[in-house]
């Protein structure tokens, strides 16, 4: 692993892969990271995040796969995310010190959503106890309100943050909330951090508010895709950065038409890449015959503009 250069571009969410009953499947890791890194070129990921279903993972489970991951990403990926929320504070700072302990790159908390922080402080109170537990390790704070119901403003949470978080480093902002992440970045003293947007369907119209990069599912099988889309950004050459966006969002509108989560990106993977992903784990369920199918034909369907 490439220690600390600073975080940008793709960074693949994940997926966790399972026997057929249901326990972690750790022996397919070593397979998965060769196939992001030269089938993909992703070579940043995040562990454990809602894509990795890391919340219904037990402790010990989260702290195999974090281990796992970076024994296999040693040397072959730039950055290893760990996200270590949790609703137990213990148990989140229990994670985060082992992802110091191992050589996480970053770790990332989600607010917790049982009983939920109703305000900036108490949100800021319970980043900066886990964040704590790894004094050397960039924190980021994983801002995802429509799963955890915490829809206190990003642009609110920074002001003063590395006061509390000297180790702050950015935010996954997966909202839809534009003029949050654009406020936050409209802030001289927070060009130190970094943004990672999120929602994929939109990543261009983030790209151009000023995000750094993005987290998320479909750079698992649609990373190869989208870097050219942040190529094509870069140079700029708008037109052919919407044609990507836009060929990415007709997949991801049709598949979510059809009843899209956790569940279905993992049957996506497992058809795309050949590893065996296996099934999600309960409350959700794995995806149908027909959703893999349809799936399948639609993403074969495409044409993308580099002629794949
Ligand atoms: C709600 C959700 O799962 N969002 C995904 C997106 O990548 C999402 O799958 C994609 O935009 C398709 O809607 C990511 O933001 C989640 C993520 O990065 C993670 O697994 O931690």
């Amino acid at each position: 692993m490439t220690p600390r250069k600073k975080l940008e571009g793709l960074v693949a969410a994940t997926v966790t892969p399972m026997t057929p009953d249901g326990r972690i499947n750790l022996s397919v890791i070593h397979q998965y990271v060769d196939y992001l890194v030269s089938e993909q070129n992703v070579k940043n990921i995040f562990v454990n995040g809602t894509t990795g279903e890391g919340l219904s993972l037990s402790i010990q489970e989260r702290k195999q796969l974090a281990e796992e991951w970076m024994c296999q990403g040693k040397d072959k990926l730039d950055h290893v995310i760990i996200h270590v929320g949790a609703l137990s504070l213990l148990e989140s700072q229990e994670l985060a010190r082992h992802a110091a302990a191992i050589g996480a790159s970053g770790i990332a908390v989600i607010a917790p959503s049982f009983f939920k922080p109703t305000n900036k402080d108490e949100l800021l109170g319970f980043l900066q106890k886990v964040a704590s537990e790894a004094p050397t390790v960039p924190f980021y704070y994983y801002h995802i309100p429509a799963m955890t119901g915490v829809k206190i403003r990003v642009e609110e949470l920074l002001d003063g943050i590395r006061e509390q978080i000297p180790t702050f480093q950015g935010v996954k902002f997966s909202d839809t909330d534009l003029l949050d992440l654009a406020q936050c970045i409209n802030k001289k003293e927070r060009e130190q951090f970094v943004f990672l947007y999120g929602v994929d369907e939109q990543l261009l119209s983030a790209l151009a508010i000023g995000a750094n990069g993005a987290v998320g599912s479909t750079y698992n099988y649609l990373g190869r895709k989208t870097n050219l889309m942040l190529q094509a950004f870069a140079k700029p050459d708008l037109a052919l950065a919407r044609k990507y966006q836009f060929l990415t969002g007709e997949f991801l509108s049709f598949v979510i038409k059809l009843g899209f989560g956790v569940a279905q990106t993992k049957a996506v993977m497992t058809s795309v890449s050949g590893i065996p992903m296996g099934p999600p784990r309960l409350p959700l369920v794995g995806a149908s015959e027909e959703f893999i199918a349809k799936a399948k034909a639609k993403l074969e369907s495409i044409v993308w503009p580099d002629g794949d």
